[in-house]
């Protein structure tokens, strides 16, 4: 049952998602736009996952698009299982299929299925198979294609104008730092670590400084560049800087413009609601039993993101 991600000299390596198609209303597509035609499972302590939870949020889609939260706990040789809330706070169980386990999802949409067993999953109900596995996929569904059903129809994190821009900056933010703090957090040798450690923090030295000059990472839009990179910053300090390592700053001391872009992201209505620290910090700290035998959880949640920020002010510009 229990598949490893592939390492290769103490390295990391992520496993490409398998299920790639898409919620559209182009003809022939099998996987039309409907309201509750479709259900999403997710894990509220998985920044991928979360990133779907933020954009549904902003959307509007509670309604349209059901979810199914999985207990924070992820076990070495089952993977993901569903608990109620009365077990685990912050659970929901899954209402559509009835699944003890998430690999069940993945055999029942294909029998043969054989790498991991990630969230988040987009499920679609009426062929009862699994539409996409993908979180950076799953977020630009979400962005439009149920905008029929959206209190937020129109509103888009992907602007047309600005997708150059957008795709740029993911691509070293996720290689760097959403993926960079797993690839150091999991590297079992000094130099897969330290070479992957230092990358981290080079790159927050780099969103460190677009974030004095400009509000948001792509200008003054918030996108979902800004959204992919919160769900990895909100974690930073409670999580990854003591369990995976990432020793050489915090955003609390270290990183005043990214202090201040996280708590203002925060802010903004109906994120808040979306970070479940308790689910956060139990998964990585009580599952991961290779990096963290003791399995105790450190108490601190990182800086108090509920501090008023004001308006936003240019380094350039301020006094
Ligand atoms: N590329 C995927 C990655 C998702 C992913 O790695 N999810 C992790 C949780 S943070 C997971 O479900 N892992 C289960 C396992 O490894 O058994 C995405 O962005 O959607």
């Amino acid at each position: 049952m229990s598949i490893r991600w592939k390492t290769t000299k103490g390295e990391f390596v992520r496993q490409v998602s398998s299920f790639r198609n898409t919620v559209s209303a182009e003809p022939g597509n099998p996987f039309q736009p409907a309201p509750d035609r479709y259900h999403l499972y997710v894990s509220t302590a998985c920044p991928w996952a979360h990133r779907t939870l933020v954009v549904r949020a902003l959307k509007g889609l509670e309604d349209v698009l059901p979810v199914s939260i999985v207990d924070w706990h992820l076990a070495s040789d089952k993977g993901w299982h569903f608990s109620d809330a009365a077990t685990t706070p912050g659970a929901i169980p899954d209402t559509v299929n009835g699944f003890a386990y998430l690999h069940e999802l993945y055999f029942k949409a294909d029998p043969e299925y054989s790498a991991r067993f990630t969230v988040p999953v987009l499920w679609d109900k009426q062929l009862g198979t699994i539409v996409n596995n993908e979180s950076s996929e799953i977020i630009r569904m979400l962005n439009t294609a149920f905008d029929e059903w959206s209190s937020a129809p129109g509103l888009t994190f992907y602007p047309e104008s600005l997708r150059q821009q957008i795709d740029d900056v993911n691509a070293w933010i996720y290689d760097q730092i959403n993926n960079g703090v797993y690839k150091t957090g999991f590297a079992t040798t000094q130099d897969a670590y330290e070479r992957n450690c230092k990358a981290v923090f080079a790159a927050l030295a780099r969103v460190e400084d677009i974030l004095a000059e400009s509000e948001f990472l792509v200008g003054s839009t918030f996108t979902e560049a800004d959204i992919r990179l919160f769900t990895t910053m909100v974690r930073f300090d409670p999580v990854y800087h003591t369990h995976f390592k990432c020793t050489s700053g915090t955003v609390a001391h270290d990183f005043p413009n990214i202090l201040r872009w996280l708590r203002r992201v925060y802010q903004m209505p109906k994120i808040a609601a979306t970070v479940d620290m308790d689910h956060i910090k139990k998964h990585y700290y009580v599952s991961h039993i290779k990096i963290n035998p003791t399995q105790v959880v450190p108490l601190w949640d990182g800086p108090d993101l509920t501090v008023p920020v004001g308006e936003f002010v240019p380094r350039s510009q301020r006094k």
